[in-house]
């Protein structure tokens, strides 16, 4: 008799933080025959690799309050649900992985109303509404920070880490960069997320003449919506709205400012990057804030709140830290605990055990 190939359902969507641990997840389960359920029009539509069909239905949150658009919303899950449920029948599917959000919802009950396994996996410190609301309904919750699971108090919960792309497990990679920066010249690099971030982009502007003086070189990844993202020109700066070799760059980097999302954090851990850190003020309830706590519990990183900080202190702090190399050495050292580099390989173990039960 020949064995089929397990048939898993990757529901993942939005933004690099929910998919890439997804398509690193994927890279370590080549015996699955895997399918993508997303989102038309988000990331996915372009970060999904081509051997994976790619999926969509139109899925949205809720607002707060509820009103005639919170009943269209639940008009719209339904039929989302309705879908999914037949998606999964039709493709035979043993079991779906979700990386939470939007699209976590109407997988998980399809997949529970129809009995299959559900493995979830949440990045953040502060798990997600979604996850907090459907984690007990899976059969495994696996967690990015072995913190959030006292947030889950009902949830099977098991410490993962965040899977990051294959090439942050590659420890030579930095003779890789393709960037022109000198071997001995100090680097920062600022990033702010996978949409970028304007508001971080305009205070490093700012302070760059300063940083430039002192001999940094910056890579700048505005993201595409900085409309001020060329507004600077300098030997020493290196302005990009995406970059992909991003393993090389922060294995690289002496120095990073960034955001606090979890997929960014992780890859600064596994990197042994010392960061600077600005949470992003939007996100769902603060939970930026609540990553960006785990590295400064183990002196790994300084955190600023954005409304609080002007150039004048960053530029100073930036100053400060260059001119101390052990300090910012000690930093990136203290940060590989907050994480597990064989991440996607655990995951993938868990994924096994749950859905070949
Ligand atoms: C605004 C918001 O709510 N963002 C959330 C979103 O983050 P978002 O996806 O924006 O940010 P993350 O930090 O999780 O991931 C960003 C990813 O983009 C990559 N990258 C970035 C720039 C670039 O030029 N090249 C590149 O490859 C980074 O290396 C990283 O892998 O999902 C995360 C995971 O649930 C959350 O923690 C974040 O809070």
């Amino acid at each position: 008799m020949v064995d089929t190939p397990t048939r898993l359902l990757i529901a993942a969507s939005g933004t690099g933080g929910h998919l890439f641990p997804a398509i690193a997840l994927c890279e370590k389960l080549p015996e699955y025959q895997i399918e993508w359920l997303g989102v038309p029009n988000r990331l996915e539509t372009q970060l999904v690799p081509k051997q994976y069909k790619l999926n969509t239905i139109s899925v949205e949150g809720f607002q707060k309050g509820f009103g005639i658009s919170s009943l269209f919303t639940l008009w719209k899950l339904i039929g989302s649900i309705l879908e999914v449920r037949k998606l999964l029948k039709q493709g035979n599917f043993q079991g779906v992985f979700t990386t939470g959000g939007y699209i976590a919802g109407p997988s998980v009950i399809a997949a529970r109303s129809l009995g299959l396994p559900v493995i979830l996996h949440e990045a953040n410190a502060l798990p997600g509404k979604v996850t907090r609301f459907f984690g007990p309904w899976c059969d495994a919750v696996a967690v990015g920070f072995n913190v959030a699971a006292k947030y889950l108090p009902k949830a099977k919960t098991i410490y993962t880490s965040t899977p990051v792309r294959s090439q942050f497990l590659d420890e030579g990679i930095a003779a890789t960069l393709d960037l022109p920066i000198p071997a001995e010249a100090p680097l920062i690099v600022v990033f702010g997320g996978s949409q970028g971030a304007v508001a971080v982009n305009k205070l490093v502007r700012q302070c760059a003449p300063a940083w430039f003086e002192a001999g940094a070189y910056i890579v700048h990844l505005t993201g595409e919506s900085d409309p001020d993202a060329n507004s600077l020109q300098h030997p020493q700066y290196i302005c990009l709205p995406f970059y992909d070799n991003m393993a090389a760059l922060l294995r690289r980097a002496n120095l990073a400012i960034s955001r606090s999302g979890a997929g960014s954090l992780t890859e600064l851990a596994v990197c042994g990057t010392p960061s600077i850190l600005i949470p992003y003020p939007f996100a769902a309830e603060d939970h930026q804030t609540y990553n960006a706590n785990v590295f400064t519990a183990v002196n790994a990183a300084l955190l600023f709140k954005q409304s609080d900080l002007t150039a004048e202190t960053l530029l100073q702090e930036v100053l400060r830290l260059l001119k101390s190399p052990d300090e910012l050495r000690q930093m990136g050292e203290n940060s590989k605990v907050v994480v597990l580099p064989d991440s996607a390989e655990k995951l993938a173990q868990l994924v096994r055990e749950v859905i070949e039960k």
